[in-house]
């Protein structure tokens, strides 16, 4: 239905015994998007996967999944798919059994259920390995049969958590470019959870950062890396007998500039504010140099990246 959220909550509030562990939480997430669900261990991640999957009961707020009220946990379940933080599989069966019987739960007929089961393996990149013992799957095909077994019913809504937890960087690249392509093909949203935040910059369209049972950020990743990351630095390399000439000129214009390095190394270090575009701030920089006839040996910019931002927004004080 156009117009209509994939998720949205509001107020969402969880305790255990006396540990807040998820607070004041809002959720706004379109259709179509791949959101990554960001935060360090203990951040309350799981705990409103849980909610939004209806496995958990909030203990204020409300919520709803594809328009859907959490008042009705039943159409909510039958539109969602879910990958669990520590999935555990049937080691006896193998995977075509096991996606058979999952879509039979979701009411498919046995010669579909097959045909079901069979597509997602394939879709997955286990289509000859169906009718393998799912105790002789790595730890990556048994993440890639979660994801399959999560898309079983066609869901609007895919909640991965933590799909990418223990494997190696290849494993981590399968699943991550699973999910890319899932949500490309098959329009559904995907909450991924993962610590990976370099894939999450070139996996997810948008972010939100939980840091203590709160939202500490959200946005796209190029928002998110902008508002929140600390001021980015500007490193510009000059010739050491030109480095406090260099300071001089940039802290004149209102630029916070310092030498760093030692005597044989030219260096200057600028602080970008975070309002500032860095490529408008590197201009200046190399303007005011070159203006004032000092040669710029080269120049890097550090920060404003997602990890930059994370760090930022998560740091104790
Ligand atoms: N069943 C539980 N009983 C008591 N406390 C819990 C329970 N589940 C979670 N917590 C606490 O709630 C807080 C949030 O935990 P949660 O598992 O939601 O965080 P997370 O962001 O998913 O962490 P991680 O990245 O480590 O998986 C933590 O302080 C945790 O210790």
């Amino acid at each position: 239905m156009a117009g209509t959220l994939a998720l949205e909550a509001t107020g969402l509030r969880k305790s255990y015994g006396g540990v807040v562990a998820v607070n004041s939480v809002e959720l706004a997430v379109e259709a179509g998007v791949v959101l990554g669900f960001l935060g360090p261990n203990g951040a309350g991640k799981t705990t409103v996967i849980r909610i939004l999957s209806t496995i958990l009961r909030a203990d204020a707020g409300t919520f709803a999944v594809s328009g859907i009220p959490h008042t009705d946990p039943v159409e909510i379940r039958r539109r969602i798919g879910v990958l669990p933080e520590s999935a555990g599989y049937p080691l006896g069966q193998t995977g075509q059994e096991w996606l058979t019987f999952h879509a039979q739960l979701f009411g498919r007929p046995l010669v579909e259920a097959r045909e079901t089961a069979h597509r997602l393996l394939a879709e997955v990149g286990l289509a000859d390995r169906g009718g393998s013992l799912i105790s002789a799957y790595s730890r990556g095909m048994r993440q890639r049969l979660g994801i399959a077994r999560a898309l079983v019913n066609d869901p609007q809504v895919v909640f991965l958590d933590e799909p990418t937890l223990g494997l190696d960087p290849a494993g981590q690249r399968q699943v991550l470019d699973l999910v890319a392509r899932i949500a490309k093909e098959y329009g559904v949203t995907v909450i991924l959870t993962t610590h990976l935040l370099v894939e999450v910059e070139q996996v997810c369209d948008q972010v939100l950062i939980l840091n203590h049972g709160r939202v500490v950020a959200e946005g796209t990743v190029a928002e998110v890396a902008r508002r929140a990351a600390a001021p980015r630095r500007g490193l510009v390399s000059v010739r050491a007998e030109q480095r406090e000439r260099a300071v001089e000129l940039l802290a004149g214009s209102g630029l916070q500039a310092s030498a760093v390095g030692n005597d044989h190394g030219g260096q200057v270090a600028v602080l970008i504010p975070v309002d500032t575009e860095p490529e408008t701030a590197a201009a200046e920089v190399l303007r005011r140099l070159l203006d004032a006839g000092v040669p710029v040996l080269g120049f890097t910019l550090e920060g404003g990246r997602l990890s930059d931002a994370f760090l930022a927004v998560t740091e104790d004080a």
